[in-house]
């Protein structure tokens, strides 16, 4: 029966996924995150995860990707979906909050399905200004690049930066089946 779904899962088109048939960028929050617009407002403002997501999500439409969202407070359950779901998508946009800081299991797992998509690493607010634990980043290496202290525009940043990459990749991709007919 697994066989059968790794079988599956290996010709499946990023262009085609299961989830909607679109190109997917996948969303995704780490620990406290569910908590922004009340948490911390001065540092990380007032807007809250569902709002960010809702915007994200209406910005990635308007340009034919879906967005699949997730937040969770552990670790193990961001690297499931990760894993579960990054062979399929065609971007990551990740605010890891503290994991950022400390947590090789997630960096191992980014350094893995980083094979797959490009990886965009938000942080709301500026990381450098801040107390020294969080001025290193032990996820900076594996990723595609980082986005920080731009408040939740950083989510728009890192979504027209991977919708760009989309679309470019589309264009190339007819460009190349166009001179193939010729
Ligand atoms: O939870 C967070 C949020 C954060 O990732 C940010 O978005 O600025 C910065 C982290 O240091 C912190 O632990």
């Amino acid at each position: 029966m697994s066989s059968i779904c790794v079988t599956a899962r290996l010709f499946l088109r990023k262009d085609e996924s299961p989830l909607s048939g679109q190109p997917t960028l996948l969303l995704v929050n780490g620990p406290n995150l569910s908590r922004l617009g009340h948490r911390e407002p001065t540092i990380y403002g007032n807007e809250t995860l569902p709002q960010v997501v809702d915007r994200i999500r209406q910005l990635a439409a308007q340009q034919g990707v879906s967005v699949l969202d997730m937040q969770s407070n552990s670790e193990g359950a961001l690297i499931d979906f990760l894993q579960e779901n990054a062979p399929m998508a065609n971007g990551i946009i990740l605010n890891p909050g503290a994991f950022a800081h400390y947590s090789y299991a997630l960096r191992d797992c980014l350094s893995d399905v980083g094979s797959y998509c490009p990886i965009v690493e938000v942080h709301i607010s500026n990381v450098h200004q801040r107390e020294a634990f969080r001025h290193e980043s032990v996820l900076a290496a594996v990723v595609t690049g980082q986005i920080v202290g731009l408040g939740t525009t950083g989510y728009d940043l890192a979504a027209n930066y991977l919708i760009s990459v989309i679309v470019r990749g589309k264009s190339e991709k007819s460009a190349s089946s166009e001179h193939t007919n010729i």
